[in-house]
């Protein structure tokens, strides 16, 4: 049987093996004894065969000895995509979510914001299909099995021109597209591509709250797909752990896979530039008008400071760094959130975003500070910036009772992400003790709250 996601290994060899192979398979007909294995990995970049076999084998030793038969066949990265004829056959592409520390919605008006990845991923496969069929699979968006049926060759690409009007009339105007090498306005099939799949988008029934989602598809296929065959079937499937819409930058992991894997797909080799670019772009479709942070943080990994200042990391602080994310359960989309913002900014001033960009900045110097003065620094400034979102009007009841419990039991606590509804988190001391943090979630859990402590920093986008 060759292994995928549905055949998921259970048993503990297998999981461990999971992580490093790209097939399984098992020949023991459930006995657990027999297996042939792929196994990619760079380690073995420049070696022969016989020495790749002999890491696998040290690797597994013990497992090895409860096995009767095990075969495998070792590939470094590059070797593998060889002999996929990866770029015409298959990629794949993963991203994290984020977490924004400090200067949601007033990054929008360019002004400072922080923010670090964290474990949960998004990951997007493109594989080529079978005849002119495209196959999407977005379960976390309730697209489930949806086929289009592509027209057999490009002259039959035709569309109802409504959709597609609006969509380049917002995107196409923007300069940030031209950098793009492959867009030209006046490219007559680029544009009857767009229009076509916004024409699908339009007309059929199966999509429903999910428009965005095939949206911000239709945008990067229609745009990549001029360094590859447009008539050409594709399955796409898209599996995630980040909820969407609920602050965890879902959309951002989802855009940076999305154009991390076609890049791959068309063997465009796109910079991290370019991605981000592109996902940008996607996200507009999704926001409205994103600032560009989620895409940033998502794409680069660890922690990052935006806008972007030339020459400026924000290193991990040299203490532990803990957060409590608590779930209100209330759905609610970030381009709605970011309208709200700004009919509040209009009503209030924008002095407040002057405030918010302060409260960054010292944010960001206090995470190079030792634990015990940059803690203290990092609470007030949390209790400080969730004032600020709520006089932006971007809170909800259930954000503020969050916030209440933690504040509570001596600790401070803010909305994360857009706001009216998704995540808040608490800031948890570092040394903070697991029956301390149980606690905290059972009050949470008796308000009908989840709650979990997220692994902050770590990788950005991943090719493997
Ligand atoms: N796994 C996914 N598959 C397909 N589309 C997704 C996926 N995750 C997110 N999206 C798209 O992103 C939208 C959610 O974006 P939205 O910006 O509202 O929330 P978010 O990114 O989770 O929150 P925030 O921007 O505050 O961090 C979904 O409606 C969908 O269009
Ligand atoms: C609300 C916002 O600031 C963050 C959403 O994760 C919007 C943006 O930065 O694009």
């Amino acid at each position: 049987m060759l292994a995928n996601e549905k055949a998921k290994p259970t048993n503990n060899f297998l999981s461990l093996l999971w992580r490093v192979l790209k097939e399984v398979n098992d020949d023991s007909d459930g006995c657990g004894q027999k297996f042939r294995v792929v196994v990619v990995s760079p380690l073995f970049e420049g070696k022969p065969m016989l020495q790749c076999h002999k890491l696998v084998n040290a690797a597994l030793k013990d497992e090895l000895q409860q096995i009767h038969a095990f075969s495998q066949k070792t590939f470094s990265p590059s070797q593998w995509e060889k002999a996929q004829g990866v770029g015409a056959q298959s990629a794949m592409c993963s991203a994290p979510g984020k977490v924004i520390l400090f200067g949601e919605h007033s990054v929008v008006y360019k002004k400072t914001a922080v923010a670090a990845c964290v474990s949960k991923r998004t990951k997007v496969c493109l594989t080529a299909g079978k005849g002119n069929t495209i196959l999407m699979d977005m379960p976390e968006v309730g697209l489930s099995q949806f086929e289009v049926e592509l027209p057999a060759d490009e002259g039959q690409v035709k569309g109802s021109g409504k959709l597609a009007n609006s969509l380049l009339a917002s995107l196409l105007e923007d300069p940030g597209v031209q950098n793009y090498g492959t867009v030209d306005k006046s490219d007559g099939t680029l544009m009857q591509r767009l229009d076509w799949w916004a024409g699908i988008i339009e007309n059929n029934n199966k999509i429903k709250f999910s428009e965005q989602a095939l949206s911000v598809l239709a945008y990067l296929h229609s745009f990549l797909t001029p360094r590859g065959k447009f008539c050409q079937g594709l399955d796409v499937r898209v599996t995630s752990d980040i909820r969407p819409g609920a602050g965890m930058g879902s959309s951002a992991a989802y855009a940076v896979a999305l154009a991390g894997a076609f890049g791959k797909f068309h063997t465009a080799n796109l910079d991290n530039a370019k991605i981000k670019e592109l996902a940008w772009q996607a996200e507009r479709l999704v926001h409205g008008k994103p600032s560009g942070l989620d895409t940033t943080v998502v794409c680069d990994g660890e922690i990052v400071r935006f806008p972007i200042v030339e020459n400026v990391n924000v290193p991990r602080p040299a203490w532990p760094l803990r957060i409590l994310l608590v779930d209100s359960g209330v759905a609610r989309n970030t381009k709605r959130m970011v309208e709200i913002a700004a009919e509040k900014l209009k009503e209030i001033g924008t002095d407040i975003l002057e405030e918010m960009d302060q409260i960054a900045v010292e944010a960001i110097r206090a995470l190079t500070l030792s634990q015990d003065e940059g803690y203290k620094i990092i609470e007030d400034l949390v209790e400080k910036n969730h004032k600020c979102l709520v006089q932006l009007g971007v809170s909800h009841p259930a954000l503020d009772q969050i916030c209440s419990t933690a504040a509570r039991l001596g600790l401070k606590a803010k909305i994360t992400g857009a706001g009216g509804g998704g995540n808040a988190f608490v800031l948890l001391p570092p040394n903070m003790t697991a029956e301390k943090v149980q606690e905290l979630q059972t009050a949470y859990q008796a308000d009908n709250y989840q709650s979990f402590e997220v692994t902050l920093f770590g990788p950005g986008i991943s090719f493997d």
